[in-house]
């Protein structure tokens, strides 16, 4: 990491034959975007939701004033718009523009929006250059992050995608001074996953003044957001593809991700990785891996900052039917990301089914 007087750089990858970009962390970025477009680029499109119209279109004028041929493609806010319809009619508007190989994507929005703009940019002429610029919480710390890229389908969450690395991040603090309370709650939630995966200071600073970490305005929250990057950054740059080490990202996510389904994607992400991290939490406690304190941390932090911790207990039966589907399932094995102590998390392979409803029963409301 370094850092100037005002902006923070962390590089992300650089190994395994994948080409090394940069998260910049600071206020008024706009100005490192046309390095990250790069030369050869003729075309940029601006991929950004309803909720950003404005800050879309202003980005698309000052590409277009640079002398670019800007475009600007609204998408619908929040999971709406990670639909194969919503991809489609990307693609469409790219192939009305002449988009070719050279020409660029630029995500501007939640983790939703990057989540979809890149993976329009993994797929269009089998991938074009993107940058992301993240402006939600969870969007900044996590999403445009590591390359995962991706859309649902009926059946879940984030089932179709590929890994398809930004060619930079410009994560713009000004951006969360517009974000309602709720979603800057929600990227907590990945702050919180990280703190009790790899770096518990960032469990520290919350716990310091809970009430101050729900604003953009926190004493800490650039070193929140910055600890948070850092550690994604580590963990993706030795494993883009999640072979291994990267799994440990998916703390929480099992329960999550059947949840949001079973929401039908109305809940937020942040939301349903709290309540995930409460059953994850039970679950190393009850499979005799993690000491009650640690479990009973996960609790409170959790809550002090205004995160669920519970869900409906009649759902089980269909959450566990679509956890089977998770990504980390291998064939009829169910795999959780546990922790056998803060900042040690590990795999525990096909938990007895007993444990895992006995891990449901403490969260179910
Ligand atoms: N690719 C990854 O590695 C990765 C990691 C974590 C999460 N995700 C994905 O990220 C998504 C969640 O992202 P999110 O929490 O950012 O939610 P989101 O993208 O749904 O954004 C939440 C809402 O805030 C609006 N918004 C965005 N920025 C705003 C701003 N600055 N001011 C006002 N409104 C704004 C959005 O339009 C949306 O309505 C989920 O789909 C999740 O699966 C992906
Ligand atoms: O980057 C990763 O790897 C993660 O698992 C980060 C998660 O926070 C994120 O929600 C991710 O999109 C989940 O990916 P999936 O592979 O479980 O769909
Ligand atoms: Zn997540």
């Amino acid at each position: 990491m370094s850092t100037d007087q005002e902006v923070t750089r962390i590089q992300v990858g650089g190994s395994a034959g994948t080409e090394p970009y940069e998260v910049l962390v600071g206020r008024q970025l706009l100005g490192e975007l046309p390095a990250l477009i790069g030369d050869k680029a003729k075309r940029v499109a601006v991929i950004h939701p309803e909720a950003l119209a404005d800050t879309g279109e202003a980005l698309r004028e000052d590409l277009a004033a640079q002398g670019y041929e800007a475009v600007a493609i609204q998408v619908p806010n929040a999971e709406e718009a990670k639909t194969a319809e919503v991809a489609a009619y990307c693609w469409k508007a790219l192939g009305q523009t002449g988009f070719t190989r050279t020409d660029v994507i630029v995500g501007v929005g939640g983790g939703a929006t990057t989540d979809l703009a890149g993976f329009v940019a993994a797929t269009w002429l089998r991938g074009v250059r993107w940058v992301a610029v993240p402006t939600t919480v969870l969007g900044m710390v996590d999403a445009a992050v590591g390359g995962k890229t991706g859309i649902n389908t009926a059946e879940g969450k984030n089932l179709v995608g590929a890994f398809h690395p930004p060619a930079g991040v410009l994560c713009d603090l000004a951006a969360l001074e517009s974000l309602p309370v709720h979603d800057f709650v929600s990227g907590l939630a990945e702050i919180i996953k990280t703190g009790f995966i790899a770096d518990p200071v960032i469990l520290d600073l919350i716990e310091e003044d809970p009430q101050a970490a729900r604003t953009p305005a926190g004493p800490h929250t650039a070193e929140l957001i910055i600890r948070s990057i850092q550690v994604k950054a580590d963990v993706v740059s030795g494993d883009l593809k999640e072979s291994g080490r990267r799994e440990i990202l998916n703390y929480g996510h099992t329960l999550a991700h059947a949840i949001e389904k079973n929401e039908r994607y109305k809940w937020r992400h942040g939301a349903a990785v709290s309540v995930g991290m409460v059953f994850a939490a039970e679950l190393g406690r009850l499979a005799g891996r993690l000491d009650d304190a640690t479990a009973d941390r996960h609790r409170a932090v959790l809550e002090s900052v205004g995160l669920p911790l519970t869900y409906r207990g009649d759902q089980w039966p269909k959450l566990l039917e679509t956890m089977k589907v998770d990504k980390k399932s291998r064939g009829d094995l169910l795999r959780f990301i546990v922790l056998d102590g803060l900042a040690k998390p590990s795999v525990l392979e096909g938990p007895d089914p007993a444990v895992l409803v006995a891990a449901y029963g403490e969260l179910s409301a």
